[in-house]
């Protein structure tokens, strides 16, 4: 007896030669579409996770995350994760229980796709792979960071600007311009908190024209703590290159440059948007953070080199900036293969062998720029995600939490195939006085996502509280949550937190406290004394060009155009 869908007419393939072929909603077979990997596509509420341990009461506040999670299967069969639609999470954690919410974050570009029933936009970063209907479209996906700022939740990519989200219910505000103040092109998912002033310092690369045309421009902006942008400066980099996080001290802004840079001509073949130089070096630019002018970046300049994330920095007694940051000693994206090895991109397997440091830099600021540096030390561990007590920013620091690579621990491959993101099977705390390694390894069916640190809310000492991190169970295809005393890990968890579903790899979060989050809605509500968060209103200033010589596609959405971008 035949089975069932052997009667039917054979189904035609999702793809044709690379490309999605007509209208079956079926994801690649590729490694990023499948296993741990396969959409998660949820936008659900659990109430009352279920729960192991005792979650410490004290956690009483939000856990934000975000993933890239594609809504439709992609235009092109090998598209990349760093291509899905940003979709946050939120448990709120409450006198030891906790409460699961997760949303899409509605972009312009996500909202054109719904219409659509099928995704529109093509490559990764690349518009002139896009289907007409969203020329001039703003691409985001917001899918890297989301930040509380003000009492909105920004949900940020640095191809495009942040897209505002309620905190509470995780609907979408809309695209966030800071009240008008605010309309370059591209924008850092990674802004940085100043704790003694309240001061957001924050940037956008690649940031001249529409953030998809190798633009050398970068522009640096601070918005203080009620919200006035109060400092904006235009630089120049050396290159088109990516400039994912930085780092900020009193007095400076840190932007590391990577080689893996953009060209013009590859993307309007088609192309990918960043291709790796293994001949181009690590660059610094260091930016006063008043009073900039574009002649005062320095540019400092070190053997090539991957940059990971930043984790603490600050000036020491001699005015010199100390930033501390991961570095790879090779390509971490092997997506995005040197131009003359496109035809042989390297391979996850490849990426997995290469290995991740903890730098430490120390800047003299008065170095004339274009000077060669080298590291002042490394830490001697390799691994990614760093973070630390966010209140110690911009001063000297000791504890900082990251996701190891341990190779020596038993890694179960038949079960879980190649580890989905990398083999962070350990979640690692350390101290730069001593050289302290507390680490403790998830098993070998096991990895984490980037922990997030909690404070305890009656101590101001550095590093007492909570480190809360996604455990990634490969081989049943499900997440936990694992809470550790941060300055204890290799004793365990203390409790841990299941989720009935997989969600899929994300990349950044952040702990809110939540008597931010109501403090903030009092002030936002209809009559406080700040008001509901007001959306961008009209076209970014490179989509107004467009759309003066009409050619904007029909699917882009006209706010109004005479509003306050729209002279
Ligand atoms: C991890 C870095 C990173 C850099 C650029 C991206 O577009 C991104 O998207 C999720 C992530
Ligand atoms: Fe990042």
């Amino acid at each position: 007896m035949a089975h069932i869908f052997s009667l039917a007419a054979p189904a035609p393939s999702a793809y044709h030669e690379g490309s999605r072929h007509g209208d079956q909603v079926k994801f690649p077979d590729s490694g990023f579409f499948q296993g741990f990997n396969k959409p998660s596509r949820l936008e659900a509420d659990i109430f009352e996770l279920e729960t192991s341990g005792t979650i410490p009461k004290d956690i009483n506040g939000t856990f934000y995350r975000i993933q890239p999670d594609h809504c439709f299967p992609p235009v092109f069969e090998e598209d990349i994760h760093f291509n899905g639609d940003g979709s946050v999470s939120a448990f709120r954690f409450e006198d030891g229980h906790v409460d699961f919410r997760q949303r899409y974050v509605h972009t312009d570009r996500f909202k054109a796709e719904k219409k659509a029933r099928k995704s529109l936009l093509g490559r990764y970063r690349n518009p002139y792979t896009d289907n007409e209907m969203v020329k001039g479209i703003i691409r985001t996906a917001s899918n890297t960071n989301v930040v509380f700022w003000r009492g909105v939740l920004l949900a940020m990519k640095e191809d495009g600007p942040p897209f505002a989200m309620n905190p509470v219910t995780l609907e979408t505000i809309g695209r966030y311009d800071f009240d008008g103040q605010v309309h370059s092109p591209t924008f850092t998912a990674h802004p940085k908190f100043d704790p003694d002033t309240g001061d957001m310092v924050c940037y956008g690369y690649e940031a001249g024209g529409d953030g998809h045309d190798g633009s050398c421009d970068i522009v640096v902006y601070t918005i203080d703590k009620d919200g006035k942008k109060t400092e904006e400066c235009w630089y120049k980099a050396p290159f088109c290159g990516m400039i994912h996080d930085c780092a900020i001290t009193k007095n400076y802004l840190i932007l590391p440059l990577t080689p893996i840079k953009v060209d013009h001509e590859r993307l309007k073949r088609g192309g990918n948007h960043f291709a790796w130089d293994p001949d181009e070096d690590q660059w610094y630019g260091i930016i006063p953070r008043r009073n900039g002018k574009p002649e005062d970046v320095v540019w400092l300049r070190a053997d090539n080199g991957f940059h990971g994330h930043v984790a603490g920095s600050y000036e020491d007694e001699e005015g010199n900036i100390v930033v501390d940051l991961t570095i790879a000693s090779d390509n971490v994206f092997f997506f995005f293969p040197p131009d003359s090895q496109a035809n042989t991109p390297t391979t996850l397997l490849q990426r997995n062998n290469l290995v991740s440091d903890m730098y430490r830099w120390v800047f003299d600021p008065k170095l004339p720029t274009h000077t060669r540096v080298q590291p002042f030390k490394t830490f001697g561990i390799n691994g990614e995600f760093s973070r630390i007590d966010d209140r110690v920013l911009t001063k000297k620091y000791n504890h900082f939490w990251q996701c190891n690579i341990d190779p020596t621990k038993h890694y179960d491959f038949q079960k879980c195939g190649p580890p989905a993101g990398g083999l962070f099977n350990v979640l690692g705390h350390f101290e730069w006085d001593n050289g302290k390694k507390d680490t403790w390894w998830a098993g070998p069916t096991c990895t984490f996502q980037e922990p997030v640190f909690v404070p305890k809310a009656d101590s101001s000492t550095e590093g007492e509280g909570y480190l809360i991190a996604l455990l990634n169970h490969l081989d049943v295809l499900r997440n936990d949550i694992l809470i550790f005393d941060a300055l204890n890990l290799a004793q365990g968890p203390l409790a841990a937190i299941h989720l009935p579903v997989k969600l899929r790899l994300g990349l950044h979060g952040n702990f809110v406290d939540q008597k931010d989050i109501d403090e903030w809605a009092e002030r936002r509500k209809e009559g406080g004394d700040v008001g509901p968060a007001v959306p961008a209103d009209g076209l970014l200033p490179w989509q107004q060009q467009l759309w003066r010589v009409g050619r904007l596609g029909s699917a882009v959405e006209l706010n109004n155009v005479t509003g306050v971008n729209g002279h």
